[in-house]
């Protein structure tokens, strides 16, 4: 066991994952991973996909350029995709989940159009991502969480962190 865990925060493009993210950050003193600052950072990419009107990241580099920080444990990790993750780097794994209504707003004022709006709905009416968790990971540690609401955020923020606080007190008493 870890003495304090790896949580991820996945979800379609605009559902709220990086502010979640760095909210438990700030809140647990986990420290954020941002996948894609970093992948930006380092020019971690492979190409540009025209459907979702993105660059196409190079997971392989991408985990190896992380892969020290994730095995320190204690990391926030936040990112639109979760298949690719080694299962073993994560305790927790949460599903944002937006109503499509609000999704699209938020879409539209991040400047999303055409097809590449089109498409990021589809991935949340299809619950695209809560699968691919449930397929990648151990289903018992998926948690889907509304993001609709500020209210919604704060509840979320105050499960994850009796979450973390519940994971140290267990680390603490297997320890004595
Ligand atoms: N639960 C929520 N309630 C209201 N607004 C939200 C919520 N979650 C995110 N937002 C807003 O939606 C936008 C997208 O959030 P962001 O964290 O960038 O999403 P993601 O990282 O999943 O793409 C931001 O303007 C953010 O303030």
């Amino acid at each position: 066991m870890r003495t304090l865990p790896n949580i991820l925060i996945t979800g379609t493009p605009g559902t709220g994952k990086s502010t979640l993210a760095q909210q438990v950050s700030e809140g647990s003193g986990l420290d954020w991973v941002d996948v894609s600052q970093i992948a930006k950072d380092n020019k971690l990419f492979e190409g540009f996909d025209s459907d979702y009107g993105c660059h196409v990241l190079n997971e392989e580099r991408l985990l190896d350029e992380i892969e020290d920080q994730m095995e320190e444990g204690g990391k926030v990790v936040d990112y639109h995709g979760c298949d690719f993750f080694p299962q073993r780097w994560f305790d927790i794994v949460f599903v944002l989940r937006t109503d499509n209504t609000r999704l699209y707003d938020r879409l539209v004022s991040r400047g999303y159009s055409g097809k590449k709006l089109e498409e990021n709905i589809q991935c949340e009416i299809f619950q695209t991502i809560l699968d691919e968790a449930r397929d990648s990971y151990e289903p018992s540690i998926v948690f889907e969480l509304p993001s609709n609401t500020s209210d919604d955020m704060e509840n979320n923020l105050e499960k994850i962190a009796q979450w973390v606080e519940q994971y140290k007190n267990n680390v603490n008493a297997i320890e004595m």
